[in-house]
């Protein structure tokens, strides 16, 4: 094939004055003009784009969250399994992906931490979602978004819905189970347990040909849990790392306020259906 200037590659096509490029379609004009570092520290720049590569996977993430449970609330359980599955494989991601900014040592931090001010990851609204769409909902964490009103009406939006994990007990109570009042939630926002639905899960999980899907659905629930505890063990990890037990540029302890976030359990009779069986 011979382009108009005379080239030729591989029958590739070469002019696209006139066409959609791969840069149009992906708007990279944006994505790759979006970094812009407030120091001249060498680090910064690793710092900003792993920060934002991980926003773009949190935003499929939720996409895919959102759409699973409208399947479970259709009783169409196989393309949520799959929807959860890629959520799972999302962390997973995000997992490997400290291995890239752990080559950062503390002195290269403290390089640009100043210019950070008080913003800090504590403030990612999209990691609130997800802790909300799965079932964790504390609404003190909405306040940092007060002055938002798009993020707050995306926010509010998802807490006016049933968690996951309501979606799979009320599942549970759609195939006959007495789940009694369902999933109990604390005051703060976490789970706390119910022993019918204990109960209920425990039926399931010693006649798993019986309930075929919501065994399935349950082992999904819980790789999904297993891959977020990855992360925010590695998140801890990584801060330790890099900061030690200095508090937090959000206003937190730091590092201990992360520890006592490991202890948060999304599913909790999931998990404690292991021992019960
Ligand atoms: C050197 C790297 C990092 C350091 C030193 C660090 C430090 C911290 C600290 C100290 C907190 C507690 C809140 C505060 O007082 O600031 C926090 C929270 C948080 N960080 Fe990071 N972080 C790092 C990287 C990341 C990355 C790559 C992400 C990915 C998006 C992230 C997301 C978060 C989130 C979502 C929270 C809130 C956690 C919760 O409330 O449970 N952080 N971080
Ligand atoms: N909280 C961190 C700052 C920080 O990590 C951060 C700051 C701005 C944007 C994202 C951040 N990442 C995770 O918390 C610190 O105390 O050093």
């Amino acid at each position: 094939m011979t382009e108009k200037n005379g080239e030729t590659h591989e029958g590739a096509v070469l002019d696209f004055s006139r066409r959609m490029s791969y840069s149009n379609y992906l708007s990279l004009e944006k994505v790759l003009n979006a970094q812009h570092p407030l120091s001249t520290a060498h680090d910064e720049l690793l710092f900003i784009i792993q920060h934002q590569t991980s926003e773009l996977w949190m935003k499929l993430a939720i996409h895919e969250i959102r759409a699973a449970l409208k399947c479970l609330r259709a009783n169409d359980l196989q393309p949520a399994f799959k929807m959860l599955s890629r959520v799972a494989r999302i962390f997973e991601q995000l997992n490997s992906a400290w291995d890239v900014l752990r080559t950062m040592t503390p002195s290269e931090y403290t390089d640009f931490r100043d210019a950070l001010g008080q913003s800090s990851g504590f403030q990612s609204w999209q990691y609130r979602a997800i802790e909300f769409l799965a079932g964790n909902r504390n609404l003190t964490l909405l306040k940092p978004h007060a002055h938002d009103p798009d993020i707050m009406r995306e926010l509010e939006a998802i807490l006016a819905e049933p968690a996951l994990y309501d979606e799979a007990v009320q599942l549970l109570a759609r195939n006959g189970f007495d789940i009694g009042e369902g999933s109990v939630v604390n005051p703060d926002g976490t789970r706390g347990e119910s022993e019918k639905v204990l109960e209920a899960w425990a039926e399931v999980y010693r006649d798993p040909r019986r309930y075929w899907e919501l065994y399935e659905l349950a082992e999904k629930l819980i790789d999904f849990e297993d891959y977020f505890r990855r992360w925010r063990f590695n998140h801890v990890t990584t801060v330790e790392r890099v900061i030690g037990m200095k508090r937090g540029t959000g206003g937190t302890v730091g590092v201990s306020y992360l520890k006592r976030m490991l202890e948060v359990v999304l599913f909790p009779e999931l998990w404690r259906v292991r021992t019960a069986l």
